[in-house]
């Protein structure tokens, strides 16, 4: 392989870099031939190395001919052995935000792998048998107390509502399913802009450009559906969010301020710390799901978010809240068009017990529920 991208290396002019990507079923290495007069210099990286240092041997090209694959030197060099890292390899779609590029380079076969985005730094473990975890509402010093709160007609934010238990196996399954097929992975759109975040969906697929459309997902994976226990954690906070506006409200029917739904949809974002989400609305389900306010429900997990919200796409007349680990914010019925998002990610807020237990990464996880 080597050789062969040598022999292609010879029609480049001196002076000149021409980067490879080689694919195995172990492994993605880059290799970076610079072409001068004299000698050809090497740059062969894993992906691994390529985040951190890359290494590279200088070499004639007769020493190359002596080494028909990667140079021996730089295998014994990996200072680290390798780690197991699961790769997922899309299949080629029409959709170019999944396509796995198998594209002719006329040099050699060029294949992106993607690699998936772990929200844990390292194997996150479940509690060993007898093992205590610190009950959500005693970490620390002060107890966190669960409030609930009606910040508008048909939107309630609910504090401190999910236990740390729940929210361990909230990141347990969504780094699970985020590192398999259709698991988390930048979302953007065709004009190359990306969001500041990384995005999987759960149930129905959506996609900032595509919205729903099933047919302009090509044959990306279908995900796995939302897990059982999220949609009971949906359902239980829905109601108790009824049961707050109907003991405040004289309304026959809380259904007209506040619907109830099921969930088909789970959209999970993960922001690292300078990750952010601009105004927008949530405006892509059904005419029908639209029309009755069939609500958002949203729950945040890790570090803590300053979240805006309002009538309006105007961050200056925006009402701002903190949302923090365990928080679950609903909006639905009057509310269900508000415009919102996320201006920062808050460094070193999540609950230490949350961190100890999971690994999870520096940043937020929010899971929005809808029904489509
Ligand atoms: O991260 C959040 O709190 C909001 C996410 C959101 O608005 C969305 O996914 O549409
Ligand atoms: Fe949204």
């Amino acid at each position: 392989m080597l050789c062969k991208m040598l022999q292609d290396s010879s029609s480049l002019s001196n002076n000149s870099y021409v980067d490879f990507e080689t694919t195995d079923d172990k492994e993605t290495s880059s290799m970076l031939i610079f072409k001068s007069k004299r000698r050809t210099r090497v740059d062969l990286k894993t992906q691994a190395e390529k985040k951190s240092s890359s290494k590279s041997v200088s070499l004639s090209i007769s020493d190359l001919e002596k080494h028909p694959t990667r140079p021996k030197r730089l295998q014994d060099e990996d200072p680290e052995p390798k780690k197991h890292v699961r790769r997922y390899v899309p299949p080629a779609s029409s959709n170019p935000k999944f396509t796995s590029a198998k594209q002719s380079t006329g040099h050699a076969e060029k294949q992106t792998v993607i690699s998936p985005f772990d929200i844990c730094t390292c194997y996150s473990r479940k509690p060993l048998m007898g093992e205590t975890i610190i009950p959500a509402r005693n970490i620390g010093n002060h107890i966190n107390t669960v409030t609930r709160e009606i910040l508008q007609p048909g939107m309630v934010l609910l504090t401190n509502y999910i236990s740390l238990p729940e929210q361990v196996n909230i990141i347990s399954r969504c780094r699970e399913l985020g590192l398999g097929p259709g698991g988390f992975h930048q979302p953007g759109y065709q004009d190359g802009a990306k969001l500041r975040l990384q995005t999987m969906c759960l149930g129905k697929r959506w996609d900032p450009e595509t919205k729903y459309e099933e047919h302009a997902l090509g044959n990306v994976p279908k995900t796995l559906g939302i897990p059982d226990e999220f949609v009971l954690l949906v359902k239980k906070a829905l109601t108790d969010a009824q049961l707050l506006i109907k003991k405040n409200e004289k309304l026959r029917d809380v259904e007209e301020m506040l619907p109830g739904m099921s969930p088909d949809v789970c959209i999970v974002n993960f922001y690292t710390t300078n990750g952010k989400l601009g105004l927008h609305q949530d405006r892509d389900e059904s005419k029908d799901s639209l029309r009755k306010g069939l609500p958002v429900v949203s729950f945040s997990v890790g570090d803590s978010a300053e979240f805006l919200y309002g009538d309006e796409r105007d961050i200056s007349k925006a009402e701002s809240i903190l949302l923090k680990s365990g928080d679950v914010l609903i909006f639905g019925g009057k509310s269900r068009h508000i415009y919102h998002g996320v201006t920062s990610i808050n460094p070193n807020t999540a609950p230490r017990a949350l961190l100890k237990e999971t690994n999870l990464r520096p940043g937020r996880l929010n899971l929005t529920f809808r029904q489509f």
